[in-house]
């Protein structure tokens, strides 16, 4: 695995202030964003946040990804931890795929036939560059910020300690009542 980093940089943001490390894997440059007191937590809070550009900035109300963000930067700032802001785009279909996706969606299908249909899996994401990181920031032990239960299996697959979940729920509102069903009943996802 090629995996460039960059220096450390201070980050203020209107959830706190962060320190930022970048690591460049192939085409995907993902992001460690940290509390400013990381260094010091022997069990930091994680959230690795799925990157979903129509959500985290466009604030498209298909789905949580925005409202998990802020609360997981929120939460992280005054707790102490990391999000990494993992660059897999549509469950790392890419974000072409995705929109074809929500096409396909428009018509009818649910997130997971969408993907099917156009010839992937459910969740295409890859964890490798998540574990180069916890090795990198020497993470061993972490309480993770998140609904889903496979995410917790690839976590401590990798070797990592989950000591405890946060889960991360938000509002639902009326596009995403019914991805949000989905993910619960065909998903496995804790809402
Ligand atoms: N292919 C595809 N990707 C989607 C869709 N909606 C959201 N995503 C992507 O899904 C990823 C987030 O995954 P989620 O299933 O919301 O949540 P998770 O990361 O598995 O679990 P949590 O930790 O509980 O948030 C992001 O990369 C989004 O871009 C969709 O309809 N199709
Ligand atoms: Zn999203």
């Amino acid at each position: 695995m090629n995996i460039i980093q960059s220096n450390i940089a201070n980050l203020p943001t209107k959830h706190g202030k962060f320190r930022i490390k970048a690591y460049k894997q192939d085409n995907q440059e993902h992001l460690a964003i940290m509390s400013e007191n990381f260094e010091e937590l022997e069990s930091p809070y994680v959230r690795i946040h799925s990157e979903c550009l129509t959500g985290d900035t466009l604030g498209s109300l298909k789905c949580d990804c925005q409202n998990q963000l802020n609360l997981a930067l929120d939460f992280i700032s005054k707790q102490g931890g990391l999000v990494i802001y993992h660059r897999q785009e549509g469950r790392n279909i890419g974000l072409l795929n995705k929109v074809n996706a929500y096409c396909l969606q428009d018509q009818g299908r649910n997130t997971i036939e969408a993907n099917i249909e156009l010839g992937f899996g459910e969740d295409d994401r890859d964890y490798s560059v998540v574990k180069y990181i916890f090795n990198d920031l020497d993470i061993k032990k972490i309480k993770l910020i998140t609904n889903n239960p496979k995410k917790i299996d690839y976590v401590e697959n990798l070797g990592i300690e989950i000591v405890k979940r946060i889960p991360a729920i938000t509002k639902t509102n009326i596009y995403n009542e019914h991805y949000l069903k989905t993910k619960k009943d065909q998903m496995g996802h804790m809402l």
